[in-house]
């Protein structure tokens, strides 16, 4: 197992001052190193982080490649297309986000998930290579009050998927039910992986996953041979 990290930042601003420079030293090694920086992203409150903190950061933004830790399988137009809120954060003020359309590598909405899910395995192997354990730079995540991460759900069966990167579920207990995700074998080959969140609500979840170190999804999130670091504000940590 790689090195694991916990830091603990006053206020939600801090949390997202201190993500965003940790994807900038991370973007520009990967730059540095391999030419280009391959970063995988979640929904939710992450959202909000990035279109704040990443407009700070200084980096070659044309060398960004970006993919989605895990998708909802409906139109970009729709509010649960993570794609979707993003691309609304590239258009919102003249570009909160400076990266363009053609940098993400997206879910195909048009296809059925099991479909949409062989094509998305297609454009990372094009991206990162073959096999079961791509290894993307960085990948930011998400945890719910449930413990899931990416569409990793407590108790479902695609917790033991490890024959492939990406996999297609279509009874997520959160709706929408149909999504694509990265698998275990792919979360934990990353370089790097990071979880952000701030607020009392996560600080439950938060003791069970650090502390009490309950099998949750969450707390599968071990890279091999990678740093893996949580960055939480006060209140998400209050319990640990
Ligand atoms: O598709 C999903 O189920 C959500 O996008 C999920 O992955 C999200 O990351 C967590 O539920 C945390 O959400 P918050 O950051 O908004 O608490």
């Amino acid at each position: 197992m790689g090195k694991e990290e916990v830091i603990v930042k006053e206020t939600v601003e801090d949390v997202t001052k201190e993500l965003a420079s940790l994807v900038e030293k991370e973007a520009n090694e990967a730059i540095q190193s391999r030419g280009k920086f391959i970063i995988g992203l979640s929904g939710g409150s992450l959202v909000n982080f990035l279109a704040a903190g990443l407009p700070t950061i200084s980096t070659d933004w044309s060398l960004w490649h970006v993919l989605f830790c895990d998708e909802r399988v409906v139109p970009f137009n729709s509010d649960d297309s993570t794609f979707g809120v993003y691309r609304r954060q590239l258009k919102s003020n003249g570009g909160a986000l400076p990266l363009t359309e053609s940098q993400f590598l997206c879910v195909d909405p048009a296809l059925d998930a099991d479909t949409a899910a062989a094509d998305y395995a297609a454009k990372v192997s094009a991206l990162l290579g073959p096999g079961r354990a791509p290894r993307c730079d960085l990948l930011l995540l998400g945890m719910g009050p449930d413990g899931h991460t990416c569409s990793l759900f407590p108790g479902h069966a695609l917790l033991s998927v490890t024959d492939r990167a990406v996999a297609a579920i279509t009874d997520s207990p959160k709706p929408p039910p149909a999504r694509v995700t990265l698998t275990l074998p792919a979360v934990n080959a990353a370089r790097a992986a990071v979880f952000a969140m701030a607020g009392a609500g996560k600080a439950d979840m938060v003791r069970r996953v650090l502390r009490d170190r309950e099998p949750l999804p969450a707390a599968l999130v071990q890279p091999t041979d990678g740093r893996l670091v949580w960055i939480l504000d006060q209140a998400a940590a209050a319990k640990l």
